[in-house]
């Protein structure tokens, strides 16, 4: 077997962490209060999805929302990492988009239960190829963008985060070990909504990548 490159991280099996309301705008158009410390979910690494793949709407939601965002990619394991060092962990980014079942959400936020059906199912984490650290000098001045069937639905600038990326890594490391292969989703700009089987998904970052996907309804499952 070759030696595997961190360029696939999506085939390493490792954890997706993933930042909510960490942009003001987002967090008020869900009539959410700001957060004053990272509010951190995870997804397992079967909701990775690549282009050529479909996003499915998962057959206990009628209500599937875009949240497109920035991933970091780490390069470098590590604890209780150091603000000053942070930056030193990254391997690179990735455009991602965090699925979101919003009614299922909203339903475990009145019950006081955890998001896990409504951000952690198969596809929830759709990916673009591996973006090398130097093609982004500055993870504070990302232009994230997405189109549902060719209309701007959101347009965000990282400036605009709560938690910087460096910030967010040595946060995140204080709580769980970072692997290399980790993914971190740094939250999502105003503008999420639904999408609907047939549509179809283009997001990018200004002048790096773009990325394209279908979205599809998932079968119910039959026992
Ligand atoms: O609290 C809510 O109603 C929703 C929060 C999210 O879905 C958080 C994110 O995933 C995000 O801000 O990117
Ligand atoms: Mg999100």
């Amino acid at each position: 077997m070759g030696t595997r490159s961190v360029t696939r991280f999506w085939e390493w099996g490792r954890k997706i962490i993933c930042v909510g309301r960490n942009f003001a705008e987002h967090a008020k158009e869900l009539k959410n209060e700001l957060p004053t410390e990272p509010v951190l979910f995870l997804k397992p690494p079967t909701a990775y999805v690549k282009e050529g793949s479909e996003i499915l709407v998962p057959h206990y939601s009628s209500d599937l929302h875009h949240e497109v965002e920035l991933g970091v990619v780490l390069g470098k394991a590590g604890r209780e990492i150091p603000l000053s060092s942070a930056m030193e962990h990254v391997a690179g980014y990735a455009l991602c988009l965090d699925m979101t079942a919003r009614d299922v959400q909203d339903k475990c936020k009145a019950k006081g239960l955890p998001w896990t059906l409504a951000k952690a199912f198969d596809t929830s984490c759709p990916v673009s190829d591996f973006i090398p650290k130097e093609r982004i000098p500055d993870p504070a001045r990302v232009e994230l963008w997405l189109k549902v069937n060719g209309v701007t639905r959101q347009r965000g600038s990282t400036a605009h985060m709560i938690f910087s990326v460096p910030y967010l890594i040595s946060y995140i490391s204080g709580v769980m070990a970072l692997e290399e292969g980790d993914l971190i989703l740094t939250g999502t700009p105003k503008g999420v909504g639904a999408v609907h089987e047939h549509d179809e998904i283009q997001a990018g970052i200004d002048d790096v990548i773009s990325m394209t996907f279908k979205v599809s309804r998932r079968a119910s499952i039959t026992q």
